[in-house]
């Protein structure tokens, strides 16, 4: 019996995940979840799921899910704060950790399940981008497991050998191709995205996603992380990895190989599958997904990105490219201004601009440890605030 801990219980990939837990009573048991704000959903989950912890932001949400548990009888401890975030995803009770958190957040909990030795289902890519190097090193110093979640990235992993060593070159890899579905303005005029609304931007059209990365996918920014992403899974250098927008999400990825050979995954855009190999590895189980159907699908197209409609994908890889903090404050850039897009603060294209700025005025850096990280992470969305501001 696996005990998991899921970190973003009530998001996206927290649902999905506990819907193929819940399918494999006989393998795995919840030992804790945490949420944000959402209290109420995560008193469901807990009366469902029955973990030993909930862990949520504040006292005073804290102080709301006891009583909730309490009308419930339920016997779940509830802690509150980033720390106990860590707490749970590095107890020794824990075997496998679910980072569902979204953005910077989940870092510190992600980076706790790492150093302690778990096997790390990542699926908060902003954590890997944000910390690149140091996230890599705690896991091979203490010997954890990493798993990825992500769509593209788990395919990449399936179509990798078993033995994979983060070599590239030693195992016959040409290059890395993600796939993008090129998302909800793929074939609108550049012009008209000057007055898209954040209920059209996040209205992705293959996947059920949160709104902070549904709109990355309109801009292509969440390409663009992915690129930064499959660098640290994968040890494979910018030039070795292809973005092809492939709008049916159909392919989930492939990796090119120097025989000629393309190994591609396919599957229902569903994430239940990604989640469902992670928790299974390398077994397989049942995840609750239709099989794929090809005759339905009919056709599958592909087409190149265009960086002029895309901007943030070329920031993307510009940003890997200079390496050192230039991902860091990409990506903090890109929430501070995704965020604002979404309270109506900015227009759409504006998102590019305010990160285009942001990239320009700071100087870049090493980041040796996690506090220079979030060091770096605060400056940079304090600068993005300022130029939104004005
Ligand atoms: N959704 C998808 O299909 C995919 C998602 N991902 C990645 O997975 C991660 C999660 O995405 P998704 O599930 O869509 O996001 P959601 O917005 O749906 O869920 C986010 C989760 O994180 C919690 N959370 C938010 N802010 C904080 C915080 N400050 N501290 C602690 N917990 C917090 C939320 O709690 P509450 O509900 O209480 O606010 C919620 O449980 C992201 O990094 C995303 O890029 C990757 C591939 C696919
Ligand atoms: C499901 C998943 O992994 C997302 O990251 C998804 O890939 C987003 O779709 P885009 O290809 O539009 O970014
Ligand atoms: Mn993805």
């Amino acid at each position: 019996m696996q005990k998991i801990c899921v970190l973003g219980s009530t998001g996206s990939i927290g649902v999905s995940t506990l819907d193929v837990i819940a399918r494999h009573p006989e393998l795995y048991a919840v030992f804790a979840l945490t949420a944000h704000t959402q209290v109420r959903k995560l008193a469901e989950q807990c009366a469902q799921f029955n973990p030993s912890f909930a862990v949520v932001g504040t006292a005073l949400a804290a102080t709301e899910l006891q009583l909730l548990l309490r009308e419930k009888n339920i016997t779940t401890e509830v802690l509150y704060g980033p720390q106990a975030l860590c707490e749970v995803a590095s107890a020794t009770e824990c075997d496998a950790v679910m980072a569902a958190i979204v953005g910077a957040a989940g870092l510190p909990a992600s980076l706790a399940a790492a150093h302690a030795g778990k096997k790390v289902l990542l699926a908060n890519k902003e954590a890997l981008v944000m910390s690149g190097q140091l996230f890599i090193d705690a896991i091979q110093a203490s010997g954890a497991t990493l798993l990825p979640i992500d769509s593209e990235h788990n395919a990449i992993f399936q179509c990798l050998p078993q033995a994979y060593d983060r070599r590239p070159q030693q195992h016959g890899v040409h290059k890395i191709i993600l796939t993008a579905s090129g998302g909800p303005f793929l074939n609108r005029t550049l012009d008209s995205l000057d007055n898209v609304t954040p209920n059209e931007a996040v209205a992705h059209p293959n996947w059920v996603m949160g709104r902070k990365i549904s709109v990355d996918s309109a801009t292509m920014m969440n390409k663009g992380l992915e690129v930064i992403e499959a660098h640290w899974l994968f040890n494979a250098p910018a030039e070795q990895i292809e973005v092809l927008i492939h709008p049916q999400s159909v392919i989930h990825s492939m990796v090119s190989y120097l025989d000629g050979s393309v190994l591609a995954q396919m599957g229902n855009p569903d994430m239940r599958t990604p989640i469902a190999y992670g928790l299974a590895y390398p077994k397989r189980i049942n995840s609750g997904v239709a099989p794929l159907d090809l005759a339905k699908v009919m056709q599958l197209n592909f087409i190149a990105p265009d960086f002029k409609r895309f901007p943030c994908l070329e920031l993307a890889y510009a940003a890997l490219k200079t390496g050192r903090s230039a991902p860091t404050i990409l990506n903090a850039s890109n929430e501070i201004a995704v965020q604002a897009f979404l309270d109506g603060k900015i227009g759409f294209r504006m998102i590019d601009q305010v990160i285009a700025r942001v990239m320009d005025k700071l100087s870049i850096r090493e980041l040796s440890d996690i506090d220079a990280i979030f060091e770096c992470d605060q400056e940079a969305r304090a600068l993005s605030l300022e130029i939104i501001r004005t």
